[in-house]
């Protein structure tokens, strides 16, 4: 569960907040246009930034692993190692000094981002949509709580991202999984809740059907996703 609380970060003259949001269980999209503020709210909630007031938590529910699992926006990874190596040293990093890493961890996170096949490559001679699931899958080791991943399908081509959405949903069954998106689609078939920010400000936290105006049951179409984003982005710039 991941819980903002009066949150507030300056970055030069751009103001995020004061932001008030609670994600349970689940996929929310952060959505808002460049600049609105949604690296700054994710680098927070990985504890990248230190905020200049309130709070933001992740917790984790009773008996399950803590921890919060991040997918930088720019993501690039060394190029010289190999794919495993790079992902038990990650591991080896999150575990603590002398804890013994679990191969099986490295596996399953290979797996999940279908990469298993390339674990002896060098990370340089990988596609670039190969080095976002790397991305992905060093975020998840450790199996967090909360899983941040700040525009995981940009690079990707139409069968990587409709795998990583397959990917997402499946992660939200049994844990707060946050990602910033541009791409309706990412939000129509993943999200179930979506957070929009405008100038750092949140101006909508609900339901991804809330947002798109639709009917109650079933998933939202991408083009009522984003026409109910570009009204409430419309909306404020015409108060402001
Ligand atoms: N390191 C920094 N130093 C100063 N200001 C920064 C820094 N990083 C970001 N900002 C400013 O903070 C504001 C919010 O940026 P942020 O990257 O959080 O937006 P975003 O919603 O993620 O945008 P995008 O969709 O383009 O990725 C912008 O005005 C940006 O110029």
């Amino acid at each position: 569960m991941l819980v903002a609380t009066s949150l507030v970060k300056k970055r030069g003259e751009f103001v995020l907040g004061p932001v008030d949001v609670e994600l349970d269980v689940g996929v929310s999209a952060l959505l808002g246009a460049n600049g609105a503020g949604k690296t700054t709210l994710m680098q927070l909630a990985a504890g990248l930034l230190r905020a200049d007031g309130g709070s933001i938590e992740c917790t984790a529910p009773r008996g399950a692993a803590g921890g919060v699992g991040y997918l930088p926006q720019d993501f690039a990874g060394p190029r010289r190692p190999r794919v495993r190596d790079y992902l038990r040293f990650v591991a080896w990093c999150r575990s603590g000094k002398g804890q013994q890493i679990r191969e099986k961890d490295i596996d399953h996170a290979l797996a999940l981002v279908d990469l298993t096949e390339r674990s002896a490559s060098r990370i340089g001679s990988l596609s670039g949509g190969m080095v976002k699931r790397l991305g992905i899958a060093q975020a998840l080791l450790g199996d967090p709580a909360v899983i941040i991943l700040d525009e995981p399908t940009v690079g990707l081509d139409p069968i990587q991202r409709r795998e990583i959405r397959g990917l997402l949903q499946r992660l939200g069954e049994d844990r707060s999984v946050l990602l910033s998106t541009h791409l309706s689609e990412d939000v129509a078939s993943t999200a179930d809740h979506v957070v929009a920010l405008h100038a750092g400000r949140v101006v909508f936290t609900g339901s991804t059907r809330g947002l798109a105006g639709g009917s109650a049951t079933g998933r939202p179409a991408a083009e009522a996703v984003e026409r109910g984003l570009i009204a409430l982005i419309e909306g404020r710039t015409a108060h402001a």
